[in-house]
C-alpha cells in the first residue's frame, strides 16, 4: 500500500518564515499585522508568520517579533517543518542569503526575495531548482519595489512580443538627482537622506553606480525577451560624475537628467542581439519619465500588439516594497505559481550581447577644459574630425586665473560611435581636466 501526504486545506495558513528584519523585513510584518484580514479574504486562507530570523533578536524594529519562533542561523528556516515559503529579505548576491535560499527550494518550500542583486547573479540556478522542486519562486519587489511591472510584464503583456523595455530603475538616484534639481542641494546631502528614508542599499555604492539598475534591467529582460537573466553585459555607468552644473545647464536646455536602464533585442544578420545598458541620459521635460521623481519608478514595456505601456509608482522603501512581497505571498497561497521567468527556465534563451555604435543618437558633452587660448578649437575640431556634428555650444563664464571653465554641447543626431570615436582623440590632451561627461538625449 503506498500512502501520499495529505494535501493541505486551502483554508489551512499559509506559514511563512522571514530571514532579514530591516527596512523591508519588519515593513512586510507590520504590513502582515494591519491587512490581515482582506489579505485572509484575497489569499483564500490567512497568511501567519512562524520563524524570524536576523543579525539582532533584541533590536528596536518597531514590530513585536517576540510572538514568532527565532532561529540564530537563517537556513534553518528552511529546515523547520511548520514552514511552507521562506521570505528572503537580507540582501546580497551571494553569502547566506544565496544559501538559505538554495536550502529552501531544495527543500520544496517557496521562496519569495525582494533580492535583485541575487536573482541577477544566480537567477537561472534558482529558478531551475524551483521548477525541479515544483516550488514557488517570487521576486515581485526586487524590481520597481511597490509598481507590479514583474507581474505586469510575466502577465499582462504574455501575449505579446516585447520590442523595448526601458525606464527609471532606482529611487535613490531618481531621489538625488530630481532633489537636486529642485533645491541645488549637494550630491552627498541628499545620498545621506535617501539612505535616512529607508531608499538606499546597504552599500550605496551598487545605487550611486548604476549595479542596482542594471540587476533589475538583467531580470526586466529577461522576463520581457525570454532570455537568461545576464547581468554581466549590461553596460553600466552611474551619476557620480553628474555635478550640479550639468543639471542647471540640462534644465536650460529644456531637458532633466535620470538615470535610464534600457534593454532591445537587435536583429542583426548573425542572429539576435541583446542590448541592456544603464546609464544617466538627458530627458525632455514632456517626456512622461521627466516628471518621475523622488524614490518613484516607471518603466515603459513596448509591446507589438499592446503598444507603449506605463508601469510607475514607489520603487524603494518599507512599504511599497512590503507590498510587493506580500503579493506574492497571496499568488501562492492562491496556488498562482508559473515559471519565475514566465517560460521554464531550461527554455530560456542565451543571446550574445548587442554593439550598439550605429545606433543613431543626440548626444550632450560636458568639458571641464583649462581656460587658455584655441581649446575650443581643440574640442571641436576632435568632433570634426569623429564627424560629430554640433548642434549648440555653451561656454560657462570665465575663470579669474586661467583655472577650469565648463564648456557643454548637444550633438545633431549621428552615430554613437562618432561621439566615442571624438573623445579618444582628445585623450591625453592637458586641456582637459576631467573625464568629459557623455550624456545621451533619452528620444522620445
Ligand atoms: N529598502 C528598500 O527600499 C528595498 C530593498 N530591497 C531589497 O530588500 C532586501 C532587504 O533590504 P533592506 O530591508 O533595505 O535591508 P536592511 O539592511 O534594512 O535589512 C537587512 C536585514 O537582514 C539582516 N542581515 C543582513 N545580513 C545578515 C547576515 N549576514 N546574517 C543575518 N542577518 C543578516 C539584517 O540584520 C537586517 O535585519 C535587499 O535585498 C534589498 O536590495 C528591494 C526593494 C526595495
Ligand atoms: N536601493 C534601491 C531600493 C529598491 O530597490 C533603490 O534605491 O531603488
Ligand atoms: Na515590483
Amino acid at each position: 500500500m503506498t500512502t501520499t501526504a495529505p494535501e493541505p486545506s486551502r483554508t489551512a495558513p499559509l506559514r511563512i518564515a522571514i530571514a532579514g528584519l530591516g527596512t523591508v523585513g519588519a515593513g512586510v510584518i507590520r504590513l502582515l499585522d494591519t491587512n490581515a484580514q482582506l489579505i485572509a479574504m484575497r489569499a483564500g486562507r490567512p497568511i501567519e508568520v512562524v520563524a524570524v530570523s536576523a543579525r539582532d533578536r533584541g533590536k528596536d524594529r518597531g514590530v513585536d517579533i517576540a510572538r514568532f519562533a527565532w532561529e540564530d542561523d537563517m537556513t534553518a528556516l528552511a529546515r523547520r517543518d511548520d514552514v511552507d515559503v521562506v521570505v528572503e529579505l537580507v540582501g546580497g548576491s551571494d553569502g547566506p542569503a544565496l544559501a538559505l535560499s538554495r536550502a529552501s527550494l531544495g527543500a520544496g518550500k517557496g521562496l519569495v526575495t525582494a533580492n535583485k542583486a541575487m536573482i541577477a547573479h544566480h537567477g537561472l540556478e534558482l529558478a531551475k531548482l524551483a521548477e525541479a522542486a515544483n516550488a514557488a519562486l517570487k521576486f515581485e519587489a526586487a524590481v520597481g519595489g511597490g509598481i507590479p511591472v514583474i507581474k505586469g510584464l510575466r502577465e499582462g503583456t504574455s501575449a505579446n512580443a516585447l520590442t523595448k523595455v526601458y525606464g527609471i530603475l532606482n529611487g535613490t538616484c531618481n531621489y538625488i538627482l530630481s532633489t537636486m534639481e529642485r533645491t541645488g542641494a549637494d550630491f552627498a546631502d541628499v545620498l545621506a537622506e535617501a539612505q535616512r528614508l529607508g531608499f538606499a542599499e546597504a552599500d550605496p555604492a551598487f545605487d550611486i553606480e548604476g549595479v542596482d539598475a542594471a540587476h533589475k534591467l538583467a531580470i526586466l529582460a529577461a522576463i520581457g525577451f525570454g532570455t537568461q537573466v545576464d547581468f554581466a553585459n549590461v553596460r553600466v555607468s552611474g551619476i557620480t560624475e553628474v555635478r550640479s552644473a550639468d543639471i542647471a545647464q540640462a534644465a536650460a536646455l529644456g531637458f532633466v537628467i535620470r538615470l535610464i536602464g534600457e534593454a532591445d533585442v537587435e536583429d542583426t544578420p548573425e542572429g539576435p542581439r541583446l542590448l541592456q545598458r544603464v546609464r544617466p541620459c538627458l530627458v525632455a521635460r514632456g517626456h512622461p519619465l521627466s516628471a518621475v521623481e523622488g524614490a518613484t519608478n516607471a518603466v515603459v514595456a513596448e509591446g507589438n500588439f499592446s503598444g507603449r505601456l506605463l508601469f510607475q509608482g514607489a520603487g524603494a522603501g518599507d512599504g511599497p516594497t512590503a507590498s510587493a512581497v506580500a503579493a506574492d505571498l497571496i499568488d501562492i497561497a492562491r496556488d498562482e505559481v508559473g515559471a519565475p521567468f514566465s517560460i521554464p527556465g531550461d527554455h530560456l534563451s542565451a543571446l550574445p550581447p548587442a554593439e550598439p555604435g550605429h545606433r543613431p543618437a543626440r548626444t550632450y558633452i560636458r568639458f571641464m577644459v583649462k581656460d587658455r587660448p584655441g581649446v575650443l578649437a581643440e574640442l571641436t575640431a576632435a568632433l570634426r574630425d569623429g564627424d560629430v556634428s554640433i548642434e549648440s555650444l555653451i561656454q560657462q563664464g570665465r575663470s579669474q586665473s586661467g583655472g577650469e571653465v565648463m564648456v557643454a554641447m548637444v550633438t545633431h543626431e549621428g552615430p554613437e560611435r562618432c561621439v566615442t570615436q571624438a573623445l579618444a582623440l582628445l585623450e591625453g590632451s592637458d586641456s582637459l581636466m576631467a573625464k568629459p561627461l557623455v550624456l545621451p538625449i533619452l528620444p522620445l
